[in-house]
């Protein structure tokens, strides 16, 4: 079922050595080292402080990173050494602007790169159409359920057909059913786009069910704890929910997860 970009194992982004300090003293991230390939599908667990969201913020330039590199083997990088173009990021919150119908929250990233609305109406559509929206270019935020902020969130996200979809827990807030929808619909553009996604989130549900390959953080220091693939080759839909394959992945992501809280240790 993956994407067949999933098999040519060529490297998208290189986090090397990477240690994080804040000011503050706090240790995030200590020589962290993740190679994530094109077409891939990881989801990042960990411990709640293990440094997720500030590997994805540093993949983002988001952040800076104390110690070590980051490298993007297969991407054109701007003056000021970023992949330019190439990542999108989906928060938690939809963070939408209120003010704004959902065409234009979604035309927002392309307006910031000059584009014109009517030169990009049928890109934006197209995003739209990605999650199901195409019949709600008009609405405003405040007319839609909270799993529909979210679908225009990754329609923003997507707009501009970026390689690499970093999400930081972007389901946690939304009630079950609703969340099983939207897996369901990252893995449908998943499939269609090939593009690669880092997928943080505290569910071994969800990251079972979603991810070809599953990262496991260690906290204090942060840093990698296990690292698998997962079986892709049954089809994820409701009767993969309750299938044995399932359970198996799930009891295994579960293992691994009570292995890295286990392993945490005093440094801060
Ligand atoms: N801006 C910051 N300044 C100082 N410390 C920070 C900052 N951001 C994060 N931290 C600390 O860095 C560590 C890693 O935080 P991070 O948010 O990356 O972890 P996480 O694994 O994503 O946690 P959670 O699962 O709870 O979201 C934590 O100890 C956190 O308190």
């Amino acid at each position: 079922m993956a994407p067949a970009e999933a098999l040519t194992q060529k490297p998208l982004v290189k986090l090397e050595h990477v240690t994080k300090i804040f000011s503050n003293g706090t240790i995030a991230l200590k020589d962290m080292s993740l190679t994530v390939c094109q077409g891939q599908f990881v989801s990042l667990l960990g411990p709640s402080g293990c440094g997720k969201s500030t590997a994805l913020r540093i993949m983002a330039s988001l952040g800076d990173v104390t110690r070590g590199t980051i490298d993007w083997p297969t991407s054109r990088i701007s003056a000021k050494g970023k992949p330019e173009g190439d990542i999108s990021f989906v928060f938690q919150e939809p963070t939408l602007m209120p003010w704004a119908t959902v065409f234009d929250n979604v035309f927002l990233p392309l307006k910031l790169r000059g584009k014109s609305k009517a030169g990009v109406r049928d890109e934006i559509m197209a995003a739209l159409a990605t999650v199901g929206l195409q019949d709600f270019p008009n609405a405003y935020p405040r007319e839609l359920s909270g799993g529909m902020k979210m679908r225009v969130s990754i329609a923003r996200a997507l707009v501009t057909k970026p390689k690499l979809l970093l999400m930081d827990e972007p389901f946690a807030a939304l009630d079950e059913i609703t969340r099983q929808k939207l897996n369901d619909d990252v893995l449908r553009l998943w499939h269609a786009t090939g593009i690669t996604v880092i997928f943080v989130t505290h569910s071994v549900f969800e990251s079972a069910y979603l991810s070809n390959r599953i990262v496991v953080m260690r906290a204090r220091p942060g840093q990698v704890f296990d690292d698998f693939p997962l079986d892709t080759s049954q089809e994820r839909d409701e009767s993969y929910r309750t299938s044995e394959e399932y359970r198996l992945a799930c009891e295994k992501v579960s293992r691994s997860l009570q292995g890295a809280i286990q392993a945490a240790g005093g440094e801060h």
